[in-house]
């Protein structure tokens, strides 16, 4: 007893040293770091130089964009926000990065993907968005034949089904009148996009739009993605796993899980059923899959069970709220710029003679609605952060900075959008800068390249054509059927937190009737 009494002083000051030399050792390594380090001399405060905890307290309050966008508007188009993470706004730097390089003698491979930023797959199976570079190219080739033009003209009646129904269930509300006239259609896109990619990946069939509801699914997959910021904190800190996990919701974790479960279930049972003349994307994944003599598998590259899996997961997260995103976005710029929501309505109006006209294919020819689609994916990109890469080698220069190697790289998008460095008034909604005999002078110097919503080089967005065929069909549709005011209570929508997507509110509309004379 006597014997602990005596320890007492003794331990309280190994303690005390300990700490010292601990404080000490990040003391002299975060000078290091701010003041000595190659990356010493790229803008930035030197206090984010010297540790990563100001860029991980804005992202886990869900704040990081718009205090990237001061500190881009502060220090310029390079910015150091941690010790190891430099980001760019130009246009060079989305080819330099992104993009297939070519060296003064061979082709040099793109920048990898950087490990902190993405979260291995749970099943263990690779998926085309996190796989290596080597096996994304095997991911990619068999996917892309169900992104091709001639698979997208085969889906445009799986997407027509779900838009007709969206319309019938507006259709329905604004026939009621008053209050039950007005609904949220933040939480509308989203149910026709989850139906709509439910079905094109894995012939399931969510309901939401029957239901006016989410499926449990559904639900899941938003706890998923709200778990990433925390999976980025703690690859960074791996020694504060147990107590961010003490504090981050049960529920996400199960959710997690059951997500990866329904998924599971429900590709094998859509790979059981084969290609089944369906032309939704498994059926052309198994098609290229096994297209071999006597069904046997192709001589081509080939997806395991495991990938396919993975990969049919992978779309109904990458292929559902970004669209419904940039849709809501759309709708409210447009909502509280009424010349131009009055212009897009006659463009579209003035268009068809019927709504069977209405084609995707024609839809690609209005010159109005793809510069206001362009102008919301500027204002209000699905993926607002930056995509991060790993500068490979010794380094590299970009924009005139030599960038160690190791560094994490990238552009992010609502950050480089929102800059007056790239763009002219970069907060106003102003679809006319997308049109070239049509801007105004002052917008003529617009870096347009800037905005590459869907990424750009060998792993950029596989989906774009068909998000753009959805969002045409399903944007047009609502503004041929119906006239939208937005209710005061939703006038502010734009202003929210950011946790890798927008955490979208009420968007809340009220919807009549089209009157056509
Ligand atoms: C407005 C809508 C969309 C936007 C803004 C968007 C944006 C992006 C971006 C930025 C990436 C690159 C991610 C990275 O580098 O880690 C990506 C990848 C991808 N997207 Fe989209 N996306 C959209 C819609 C879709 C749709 C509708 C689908 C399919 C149903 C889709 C399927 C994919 C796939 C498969 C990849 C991975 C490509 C690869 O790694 O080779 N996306 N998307």
């Amino acid at each position: 007893m006597f014997e602990n009494y005596t320890a007492i002083p003794f331990v309280k000051g190994s303690a005390a040293v300990l700490g010292g030399i601990l404080f000490l050792y990040v003391l002299i390594r975060g000078v290091y770091l701010a003041f000595f380090h190659p990356l010493s001399r790229i803008p930035g405060p030197k206090l984010y130089a010297f540790t990563d905890l100001p860029y991980l307290y804005y992202l886990l309050r869900g704040e990081w964009p718009y205090r990237h966008r001061q500190l881009h508007d502060q220090y310029g188009p390079v910015v150091r926000y941690t010790p190891n993470d430099v980001s760019f706004t130009t246009a060079n730097a989305w080819r330099t990065i992104y993009g297939h390089r070519i060296g003064a003698s061979a082709h040099i491979a793109a920048f990898p993907k950087d490990p902190k930023g993405y979260r291995p797959p749970l099943t263990g199976d690779p998926n085309i968005v996190l796989t290596n570079d080597e096996d994304h190219r095997r991911h990619r080739r068999v996917l892309a034949h169900a992104f091709s033009e001639k698979a997208l003209l085969g889906q445009e009646s799986i997407m027509r089904h779900y838009v007709d129904k969206l319309i019938s269930r507006l259709g329905e509300r604004a026939k009621l009148g008053g209050s039950n006239a007005v609904v949220d259609l933040a939480r509308w896109y989203n149910f026709t996009t989850f139906d709509m990619v439910g079905d094109l990946s894995f012939g399931a069939q969510f309901g939401c739009l029957d239901s006016g509801g989410y499926h449990p699914w559904v639900a899941t997959i938003f706890d998923d993605i709200r778990l990433i910021t925390v999976d980025e904190t703690l690859r960074r800190h791996p020694l504060l796993n147990a107590l961010v996990w003490s504090l981050v919701p049960k529920r996400w974790l199960a959710s997690r899980l059951e997500h990866l479960e329904r998924s599971r279930a429900a590709a094998m049972k859509r790979v059981e059923s084969g290609s089944m003349g369906r032309e939704d994307f498994m059926s052309y994944i198994l098609r290229h899959n096994t297209d071999g003599e006597d069904g046997k598998p192709s001589d081509g590259p080939t997806l395991t069970p495991g990938e396919i899996v993975e990969n049919a997961n992978i779309l109904i997260i990458a292929g559902s709220e970004t669209t419904a995103t940039l849709l809501s976005g759309a709708t409210f710029h447009l909502l509280t710029h009424p010349d131009k929501h009055g212009r897009l309505v006659r463009e579209i109006r003035g268009a068809f003679a019927t709504e069977a006209d209405i084609t995707v294919t024609a839809l690609g020819q209005l010159k109005y609605l793809n510069a206001v689609l362009k102008e919301a994916l500027r204002m209000y990109p699905p993926i607002p952060g930056a995509l991060p890469r790993t500068v490979t080698g010794a380094g590299e220069v970009i924009d005139n900075y030599w960038i160690s190697g190791g560094t994490t790289v990238g552009v992010p998008h609502w950050a480089a959008c929102q800059s007056e460095f790239n763009f002219h008034n970069p907060d106003e909604f102003v679809p006319e800068r997308w049109i070239a005999d049509e801007r105004d002078a002052a917008y003529e110097n617009d870096n347009r390249a800037v905005s590459q919503p869907f990424s750009v080089g060998p792993r950029n967005c596989l989906g774009k054509n068909l998000a753009y065929a959805e969002m045409r069909l399903i944007l047009a549709k609502v503004l041929w059927h119906f006239d939208l005011e937005l209710l005061p209570e939703s006038r502010d929508w734009n202003k929210q937190k950011i946790f890798v997507v927008w955490e979208k509110g009420a968007l809340n509309v009220k919807l009549t009737r089209a009157v056509r004379g």
